[in-house]
Formats: C-alpha cells, structure tokens, sequence
C-alpha cells in the first residue's frame, strides 16, 4: 500500500487517473491540476482511484487475511460493453500491482 500510496500513479496501462484519494491522509490530489483537497470521510488505509473515462477502484488491505483486495466500478452502454471496459481496467491495474508484489 505503502509504494502504491508514494507512486501516485498518473496511469494504469491505457487506463488514466483523474484523481486519486487517499483515505489515511485525507486528501484527494487531482492528477492535471496537482491540487489537494481535504476528505471528510474518516480515516483509512484506502486509495480510490478516479479514472479519466469516469470509472474507479479502491485498493485496501484485507483486515482478515494477508491480502490486498480492489474493488471496481465502470459504466457502460449495456452489459457487454461494461464487462469489455471492466476486463481492460482491471488487466491494467493488475498488471501495476503485481510488480508492486512480487517484483
Ligand atoms: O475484507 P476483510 O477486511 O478481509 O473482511 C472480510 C469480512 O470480515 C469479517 O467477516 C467482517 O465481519 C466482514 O464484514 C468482512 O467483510
């Protein structure tokens, strides 16, 4: 989480970041702008990750088990087209995390 955290992804392969919000600091740093605002929610050991095309996912460390889980969201114009847009994000960031964990 930690290198995650410090490596402020501006992309994920094809997938563009937004912003990124960061709930252990409490701040959601916009990606073209560099500004910071402040996040009302309380603090967490969470990055959610605004994408470009209006989709996200939220990385966190499982409170159970040695385990990173990440959540997704997307939108589509039908199922189909949501299941390609899901399979691309989470290849992209996959791809990402894993050299984080194993590299
Ligand atoms: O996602 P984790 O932190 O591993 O937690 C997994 C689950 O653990 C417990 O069973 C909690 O009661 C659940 O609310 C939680 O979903």
């Amino acid at each position: 989480m930690d290198e995650l955290r410090k490596a402020r992804h501006s992309s994920f392969g094809t997938s563009v970041v937004s912003a990124i919000r960061d709930y252990a600091k409490g701040e959601r740093y916009d990606i073209k702008s560099g500004s910071v605002e402040k996040l009302t929610l309380p603090e967490s050991d969470v990055l959610y990750y605004e994408m470009e095309d209006g989709s996200w996912f939220c990385v966190r460390p499982s409170g159970t088990e040695p385990k990173i889980k990440i959540y997704y969201g997307v939108t589509g114009t039908g199922l189909h087209n949501a299941q390609g847009k899901l399979d691309t994000l989470r290849e992209n960031v996959l791809t990402v995390v894993k050299k984080f964990l194993y590299e």
